[in-house]
């Protein structure tokens, strides 16, 4: 039955050769809220969002969004059903100017509401004001292969945006950012929450998503070890443990 719970992924187990790279996780993205997924590199995050977009196939687990099962849609059905993600590595037509690729995915996207008469304008629209709302109207007329890595990265989260989500994925939106983008980034997760998304990240660093996030699940080794108010889970001795060298600190 359709309702507006967000994301549900429940026991989602990934087999790669001999390593389990996700081991039985639960986890949830209601909208209005930020949910942070943290770990270590190689503690299974990436892996994970690849199966809540349909990118891998778990060998157990399931997914919902809004109560819709869509364990079995392929990546380009669970977009239609509203998902939208970034990658670590931000994927982009480098011979198109930033307006330009942000401009595609808002012209598929209003293509795809059959507004078909004003399509291109409304589109054009869209991506202008997503491109101001990220923070890059400055860097519209440059091709995308030129930009700094920060801005690539704010270009493809315009890009995400432009689909009009509501599960936006983010795979370590902070990397590479200068620091006061960095802070814009935080306000405008923020921001889309509280207009109603549900917004899913992952972050190797708890320290620095300690602020942004209404709940955080910590994974290790495939594993979610404790999730919960940011606050709670960094004082979870199974978090310390994690974290050594940082115990004093946190105390
Ligand atoms: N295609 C693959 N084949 C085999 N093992 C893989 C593959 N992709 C990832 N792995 C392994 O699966 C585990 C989880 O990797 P994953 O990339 O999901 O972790 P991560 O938490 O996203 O790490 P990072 O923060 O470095 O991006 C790691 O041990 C990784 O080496």
């Amino acid at each position: 039955m359709p309702n507006d719970e967000g994301l549900r992924a429940t026991g989602v187990t990934v087999r790669l050769g001999g390593l389990t790279a996700v081991d039985g996780v639960g986890l949830e993205a209601p909208p209005g809220t930020v949910t942070g997924l943290v770990g270590t590199g190689g503690a299974g995050k990436t892996t994970l969002l690849d199966v809540i977009t349909g990118l891998r196939r778990p060998a157990v687990g399931t997914v919902h969004l809004d109560g819709a099962d869509l364990t079995s849609c392929a990546a380009h059905e669970r977009a239609r059903h509203g998902m939208a993600r970034t990658f670590q590595r931000p994927e982009a037509f480098g011979s198109l100017t930033v307006q330009e690729n942000v401009l595609v995915a808002a012209e598929l996207h209003t293509a795809r509401q059959r507004r078909r008469r004003d399509a291109r304008r409304s589109a054009a629209i869209l991506a202008d004001s997503l491109l101001e709302r990220v923070g890059i109207t400055a860097y519209a007329g440059r091709r995308a292969g030129t930009v700094p890595m920060g801005v690539a990265r704010l270009m493809e989260l315009a890009r995400a945006l432009a689909a009009e989500p509501r599960l936006l994925l983010l795979d370590e939106p902070w990397a590479g950012l200068p620091v006061p983008t960095a802070r814009s980034l935080e306000c405008l997760l923020r921001d889309l929450a509280a207009e109603g998304l549900a917004v899913l990240f992952t972050e190797n660093d708890l320290d620095l998503v300690m602020g942004v996030c209404d709940v955080l699940y910590v994974l290790d080794a495939g594993k979610v070890i404790s999730h919960g108010p940011p606050a709670r889970v960094r004082s979870d001795p199974r978090v310390r443990r994690l974290r050594p060298g940082r115990a004093e600190r946190l105390s």
